[in-house]
């Protein structure tokens, strides 16, 4: 089929071939950008395709369109379901665990009401949470890693052997084969997360208040070695501005009898999405 291009390899080239082009043009567009700003100007673009544009490879030249490309197509693929999905199953089990919701939205509201300006009568709907703000959200980061430890964005990940290998158990790998681990079913294991395996538990994050990480070994939903997906921490601040924008601004009801189904593919989305009507807190 694929030498042949037809059938479902044609309709993969032509969508490989859409990607790439949405990616070169914002390399084209931001290129253009960049040449009509000058120093200081220059200096501000922070982001990181600009970034990547000043760098240069270890033969001192700049990176090519081409890997440029490659840099923003791995990006957006990286970064864009993973958040979004884990934020769907976290709001899902917030509506299971109204106990769990009601405490984020507490500490959100001590957060804000740490403000100079909390007694000025501030609307809801224009506080912006600041970096510093969102870092103090210990127990919402610590809700979301436990909708990530059940609900993976990445349920299944593959390896493979580069060169010959003996696990500690004894079990022999050969050069090109390949190794699945199951994220998925690591999350849920007794063995590792105990009794209380299939509680929703954003405690089990927390000491004496604190969020406490994990072994990248043990939750293992981010990867780890050193291949750790790069964007953790992105992605972590990033769900938490989202998740307590929506939260602090809003009741979210799941609409009822809605069916709420996963579907495996290389992330573990919702199959019909989720549905829910958002009202306004005054
Ligand atoms: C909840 C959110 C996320 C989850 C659960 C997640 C999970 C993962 C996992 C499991 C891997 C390893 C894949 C492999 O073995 O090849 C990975 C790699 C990666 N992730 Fe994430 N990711 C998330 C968000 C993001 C975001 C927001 C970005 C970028 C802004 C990002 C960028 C990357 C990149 C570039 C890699 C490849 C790293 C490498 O191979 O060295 N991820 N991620």
């Amino acid at each position: 089929m694929r030498f042949l291009n037809v059938g479902t390899e044609k309709k993969l080239n032509k969508s490989i071939r859409e990607v790439h082009e949405f990616a070169d043009e914002v390399i084209r567009a931001r290129k253009k950008e960049l040449s009509s700003y000058s120093g200081e100007n220059k200096r501000r673009l922070s982001d990181l395709l600009t970034v990547f544009m000043g760098l240069k490879d270890d033969e001192g030249k700049l990176y090519s369109d081409k890997f440029l490309r490659d840099i923003c197509v791995n990006f957006i693929l990286a970064g864009r379901d993973t958040s979004s999905v884990a934020l769907s199953w976290f709001f899902w089990l917030l509506e299971k665990n109204p106990a769990v919701k009601d405490k984020i939205f507490s500490e959100i509201c001590g957060i804000v009401g740490e403000r100079d300006e909390s007694n000025m009568g501030e609307d809801r709907g224009s506080v912006v949470f600041r970096p510093e703000e969102v870092r103090k959200m210990e127990y919402l980061q610590a809700a979301l890693s436990e909708a990530l430890r059940l609900y993976p964005s990445v349920p299944v990940d593959i390896k493979e052997v580069i060169e010959d290998e003996v696990f500690p158990d004894g079990t022999v790998l050969q050069k090109g084969e390949k190794v699945f681990y199951a994220i998925y079913a690591m999350g849920r294991m007794e063995t590792i997360w105990g009794k209380d395996c299939k509680e929703f538990k954003p405690e089990r994050w927390l000491k004496d208040g604190r969020f406490m990480s994990k072994s990248a070994y043990k939750f293992t939903t981010f990867n780890g070695g050193p291949r750790l997906c790069i964007g953790k921490d992105f992605a972590y601040f990033q769900m938490k501005f989202v998740g307590a924008s929506i939260i602090y601004n809003y009741q979210v009801k799941m609409v009822e009898n809605y069916p709420v189904v996963p579907r495996l593919a290389l992330t573990m989305y919702m199959k019909y999405g989720l549905k829910v009507t958002l009202n306004r807190r005054t």
